[in-house]
Order: C-alpha cells, then structure tokens, then sequence
C-alpha cells in the first residue's frame, strides 16, 4: 500500500483503535473502510458481532491479523480499560439510539447514551488517548422556526433552521416528552467531554450524524430482529415494501429529515481519525443538506425505486397515516427540520456528501431485497407457529 498522507501532506503512521459498538451499522462500515483502504488496526468491541462477521472469518482474508472481535458489554467488563490503554484512539458508537425506545425505555435510553458512556471518557482522560465520539443532529431537537407563526414568511430564513454545530441552540419538548430523553443524554455526555477538553486537555472529536442511511441499518421485523420490533425509518418503510403492506406516516409524515448515504459519511470519519490536528476539539455535523425530503416524500420515493428494483407493483395505497401515539405510544415527539451547516466541517476537513437521495436508494433498496425478499416469502407462505 503506498504510503498514504493526511490534508496536510504529512505520512500517516498506522493505528491502533479501539472501535465501541463496532458491530453496528455505522462500525460495520467503518470498519470494513478500515480494513480495505488503511493499515490500520481495529479492536471491535460489541455485544454482538453478525454485521462484521464477513471481516472476521476467514483467516485467510487479506486484513486478518489487523482486526480482533473482543465480545464485551461495557456496562460492566472490566477489560474495557486495557482496550482503551493498547489503542492510540478510541471511537465510542454504543447507544440505544432507535426513537421507539426513547419514550418507552427512557430509563434505559438515559443509562446507554450518558451513564455507560462515563467510564470511556474517563479512560480516555487518564490514559491520554483521543476519543471520536458518536453524538446526534438531535441534539438541536427542534428549530427555533418550528416556534413561528405556521405562516411567518422567517420560517424561510435559514438563520431559524440551518443548524451549526457553535452557535444553534438545543431545543428539546417537555419534560413529559419522553422522547428528548436520548437527546439530553447525548447533548450532557457532549458537555460532558468538551469539559474535559477544557480542564484536563482531553483530544476529543464529537460527532453528529444527521440520518445517515445504507445497507445493514438495524433490522428486519420479524426476520433477523424481534417481529415486534420498531427500527428507524429506513428499516420500517423497507419492511413494509418487502411485505406489501402500506408505508405507514407518523402523523401524515410533515417531519423533515436530510438523509447521507452511509458510504459518504464514512469519508468523513476517516478525515477525522487520519487528520487528528484538524479533528481535535471540534464537533462536526456530518450530514446531505442537499437531500431534503419530508417523510412522506422518502416513503413515495422509496416506494417509486423498490417498484424499479423488485419488478414488483405498486399498492393501490402505498401508504397510511398514522397517530404518532399509536405507532410509538405516550411521550413521543419529534424534529421538525433537520439542515446541518456545512461550513465548519468544510473548513477543516474538505469533505463534502456525494450522493443523491435517488442513488443510495437505490443501492440500499437493492441491498434490502437481494438480502431479505426471499425469507420474507418463506414468512408469509407459512406463518409462524401461533
Ligand atoms: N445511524 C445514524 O443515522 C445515526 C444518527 C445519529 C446518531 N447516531 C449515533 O451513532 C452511533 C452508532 O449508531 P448506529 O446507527 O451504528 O447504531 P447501531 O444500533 O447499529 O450500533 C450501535 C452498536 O452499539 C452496540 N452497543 C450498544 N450498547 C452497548 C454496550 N453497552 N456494550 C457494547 N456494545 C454496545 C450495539 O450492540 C450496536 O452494535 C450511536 O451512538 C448513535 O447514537 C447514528
Ligand atoms: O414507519 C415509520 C418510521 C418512522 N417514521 C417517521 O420518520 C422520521 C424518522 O424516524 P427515524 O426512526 O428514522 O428516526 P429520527 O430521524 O427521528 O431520529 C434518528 O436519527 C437520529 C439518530 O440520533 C438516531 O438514529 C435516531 O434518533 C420520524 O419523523 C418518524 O416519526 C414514520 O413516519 N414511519
């Protein structure tokens, strides 16, 4: 492999990381960028290890050697601090982070995304190693436009719904919306390490992922998770297409919502681990401004490249709406508009999103019935066992 250099013309040395939660969506991907394109080494540390199984088998694979699946809750294991100690960076992506859980396991929600996430901070600080955390865009909640008159022409200027990552407030619902209790978890852990910045030095990158979507995003209701189970939207409104049912609209769908195509974001997270000097204190929005759709219109999207992909046709009603208290229960709420400001992640790392709406549907829904049309048919022809 040539030797690869940073923005700054400089050769980037091998690392060791220490990957939390790397069996996950957005850690598979990472961590298959990892092991196809660097040098580098991977301590992948999860619960579970399905979505980076094809990385870790079989010996012969061309990186084996460079990535070690260690199976671990962090909750409680106290090999955890041994990891953090070999690694030069830790990357932290463990959280509880499907909306259907915030207001019904809020307790839980609160523990995963603040709590577990102390003793990895703290690690990090007394062992001198830089941490790339995972936060959220929903760390803004709501935008100060949502609080307009519906017909005030300022809900159209951006300064009352761009979010930028220095100078956009938090705005959260009430207490009573159980909902905000993952983003005020993510938004303290966030002042949390940036304290830790602050007072003890710690070289810290925050990240906020604005809807980042792709192949292996949570589960299949029913077929490889809990037939009960609510995934994000991705999952949900793919679901419903592979059984031709109706997509069903939270609330008539309003919300908007950009959408990133995973593969691009993951550019930008390989600029923030291998640009450390530009990374380091800084929090970055890291999302498609140019994908903009309300919920309604992904669904009529979706619904237009699964027909395309599948050969299959289109329902009559290819959706339903529904009350937001019947598909997630009391306590839920939501974002209205979700737009990250580019301009600091521009500055220091030149990264921009690539791809269109329309083409990592494409790719993704392709992915979706290549993966899942077939056990789905098997499910329906004979249903389970009641
Ligand atoms: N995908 C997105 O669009 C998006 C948007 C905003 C924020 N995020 C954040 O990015 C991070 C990763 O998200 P994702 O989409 O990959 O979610 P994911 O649920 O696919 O991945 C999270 C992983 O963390 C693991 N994990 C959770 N608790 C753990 C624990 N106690 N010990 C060990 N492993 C644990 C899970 O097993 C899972 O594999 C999360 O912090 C999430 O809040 C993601
Ligand atoms: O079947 C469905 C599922 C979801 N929705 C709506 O689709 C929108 C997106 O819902 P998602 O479940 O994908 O999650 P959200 O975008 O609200 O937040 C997510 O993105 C930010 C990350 O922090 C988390 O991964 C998660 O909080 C919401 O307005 C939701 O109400 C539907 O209308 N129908």
């Amino acid at each position: 492999m040539a030797t690869r250099t940073d923005l700054d013309g400089r050769p980037i040395k091998p690392l060791t990381i220490c990957m939390i939660g790397a069996g996950g969506f957005i850690g598979s991907h990472l961590c298959e960028k990892l092991m196809s394109e660097t040098p580098h080494k991977v301590l992948a540390l999860d619960v579970y290890n399905d979505k980076i199984k094809h990385l870790l088998e079989p010996d012969s694979l061309p990186w084996a050697g460079r990535i070690q699946f260690h199976r671990l809750n962090i909750k409680h294991d106290s090999r955890l601090e041994g990891l953090i100690k070999m690694a030069d960076l830790t990357i932290n992506l463990a959280a509880i982070c499907t909306p259907a859980d915030y207001n019904t396991r809020p307790l839980d929600t609160i523990y995963s995304n603040f709590i577990d996430a102390l003793p990895v901070v703290k690690y990090c600080s007394e062992n001198n190693k830089r941490l790339i955390h995972f936060s959220t865009c929903e760390v803004y909640g709501k935008t100060i436009g949502s609080f307009l008159p519906k017909d005030s022409p300022l809900r159209q200027d951006p300064a009352y719904y761009v979010l930028k990552e220095d100078t956009s407030p938090c705005i959260f619902g009430s207490i009573e919306k159980q909902r905000w209790s993952y983003a005020c978890a993510k938004q303290l852990i966030e002042r949390l390490i940036y304290a830790e910045g602050a007072e003890t030095g710690l070289e810290f990158t925050i990240v906020r992922p604005f809807n980042w979507i792709g192949p292996r995003m949570d589960f299949i209701p029913g077929i490889d998770g809990p037939s009960e189970g609510v995934p994000r939207v991705l999952a949900c409104f793919s679901n419903n297409l592979l059984r031709r049912e109706p997509l069903k609209l939270v609330d008539g769908g309003e919300s908007q919502r950009t959408f990133i195509y995973i593969k691009d974001a993951i550019e930008a997270v390989l600029l923030m681990i291998e640009n450390p000097d530009r990374a380091n204190g800084h929090i970055f929005n890291v999302g498609n401004p140019n994908n903009e759709v309300t919920v309604r219109q992904l669904a009529e999207m979706m619904t237009k490249v699964y027909a395309k992909v599948s050969g299959e046709t289109v329902l009559e009603s290819p959706t339903v709406d529904v009350s937001s208290k019947e598909f997630y229960g009391e306590g839920y709420d939501d974002s209205d508009k979700r737009i990250p400001d580019m301009t600091i992640i521009n500055k220091q790392l030149g990264w921009n999103p690539k791809t269109s709406l329309w083409d990592l549907l494409e790719s993704t829904l392709t992915y979706q019935h290549r993966t899942y049309a077939e056990a789905i048919k098997k499910s329906i022809a004979k249903p389970s066992a009641s």
